[in-house]
């Protein structure tokens, strides 16, 4: 039900490949792609370094803590975000990282969260460079699969192109301990949640967990191997493509088995309209991103 696409395919605009795509967007809201400027031995040496820093003394951990900032740039400790209201606060551990605003860029004088800087630790050695190498190269292939999207749905193929000029992307290391076994019906690695954004590219270290829900209600689980991603999209793409593009509720429950997923959350710039084009309302991405942050995030919950 979840379809295997090829970006090479993809980017020779490859008919029946097209196709393919054009199904699983508008359907499903779930694909998985493989053949990407990532190979797995990429995704192996940043998930080794991710790996790393979680495995340090939680101490050092604390020294990039996000929640002594307004953001959400470094470490989330477990428990600290709830992605659904209606379930526990997850289990999963995180560090997130964002674009960096180079210097003159607009945006650096308005103090906005989504572009806050990032804060890095002083070690594992390395892990600075890893990640953000990472999160270059992920953005370009993020890119790549938007422009087969909005040609595989009837747009110019730069249709979202000017939108990704100051992308409000995010990086995120998901670390998931085995299921705890206090752990209860409201209690997840994941909770069920869409992303907020428009499209997320996830690499994970091949151990499953992650389930997607179809249109018929059941959930089905989705397996990726390094150099193998999942693709799912978000809230904004939902609202900009009036629903042709699905974002489609996921989760993770959590296994006997640790694990770790690396998600590209792959957002537009914050003065991005996303409403449906020709619609009378305007739907700021920065502000439904930021909203989106503090209502799942406890350490910028206005309310908490
Ligand atoms: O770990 C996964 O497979 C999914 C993570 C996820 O849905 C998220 O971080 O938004
Ligand atoms: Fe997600």
């Amino acid at each position: 039900m979840i379809d295997d696409l090829d970006l090479a395919r993809l980017n020779a605009r490859h008919p029946e490949e097209m196709q393919r795509l054009a199904h699983a967007v508008e359907e499903i809201g779930f694909l998985k792609l493989s053949n990407t400027a990532l190979t797995g031995d990429r995704v192996r040496r940043v998930l080794a370094a991710y790996r790393d820093f979680f495995t340090l003394p939680e101490e050092d951990k604390r020294g990039v803590d996000m929640a002594r900032t307004g953001s959400n740039r470094g470490w989330g400790a477990p428990q600290t975000e709830q992605v659904d209201p209606d379930a526990n606060p997850d289990f999963k551990e995180v560090f997130d990282c964002g674009y960096e605003l180079p210097d003159g860029n607009p945006y650096a004088t308005r103090g906005l969260s989504v572009y806050a800087p990032n804060l890095w630790p002083g070690h594992p050695a390395g892990f600075r460079a890893e990640v953000q190498g990472y999160y270059t190269e992920a953005c370009a292939v993020a890119m790549q699969v938007l422009r087969a999207i909005a040609a595989a749905t009837g747009r110019d193929e730069h249709y979202f192109d000017t939108a990704f000029e100051t992308p409000m992307a995010l990086l995120r290391g998901n670390y998931y301990p085995a299921r705890p076994d206090w752990a209860g019906d409201k209690d997840f690695g994941i909770a069920a949640h869409t992303d907020y954004g428009c499209l997320t590219l996830l690499a994970t270290d091949g151990v499953g967990g992650l389930e997607a829900q179809m249109p018929d209600g059941t959930w089905v689980g989705v397996r990726a191997d390094p150099g193998t991603f999942v693709i799912n999209f978000g809230e904004m793409l939902e609202f900009w493509t009036d629903g042709q593009i699905k974002a489609t509720p996921h989760r993770v429950r959590g296994g006997p088995e640790e694990r770790i997923s690396i998600p590209m959350f792959f957002n537009p710039g914050y003065d991005t309209n996303v409403a449906p084009p020709g619609s009378a309302q305007a739907i700021s991405a920065g502000m439904h991103l930021t909203r989106r942050y503090s209502e799942t995030y406890l350490h910028l919950n206005a309310a908490g």
